[in-house]
């Protein structure tokens, strides 16, 4: 199994359960790795025969900053959703942090991993 990964990707975003998060925009901060096979894509270097990072980020940043989730495990779960059924990605793990939204702490979040590891 090998991993295409996407490290860092930073969007803004409306999310948090108080009120004054429903007024503002803050950051999300993704990383992702995502189970592929990279060798034919090796041996053809045919971007159509590997899974495309910066089309995955595209659609993902698009998503998020459309969005108005509560919670960070909502969107991480819906997030994991579009990687699997819009992609064709059979496992994938998400990390997904909101930094700044506990002053002392360096960053917050949730960590989910989807789908069936081959
Ligand atoms: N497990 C979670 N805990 C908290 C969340 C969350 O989304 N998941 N959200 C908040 C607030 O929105 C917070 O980010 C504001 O500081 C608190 N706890």
């Amino acid at each position: 199994m090998d991993i295409v990964y996407i490290k860092g990707l930073k969007v803004e975003t409306v999310i948090g359960i108080y009120d004054w998060e429903r007024e503002i925009r803050q950051t999300v901060c993704l990383d992702l790795k995502m189970a592929t096979d990279i060798q034919q894509a090796a041996a053809s270097e045919d971007i159509d025969s590997t899974l495309n990072y910066k089309s995955v980020s595209d659609r993902l940043i698009s998503f998020i900053e459309t969005s108005e989730f509560l919670l960070v495990e909502t969107m991480a779960e819906e997030i994991a959703q579009i990687i699997l059924n819009e992609f064709g990605v059979r496992w994938l793990k998400l990390k997904l942090g909101k930094p700044g939204a506990v002053p002392m702490a360096e960053d917050v979040g949730v960590i989910i991993e989807r789908g069936e590891r081959f």
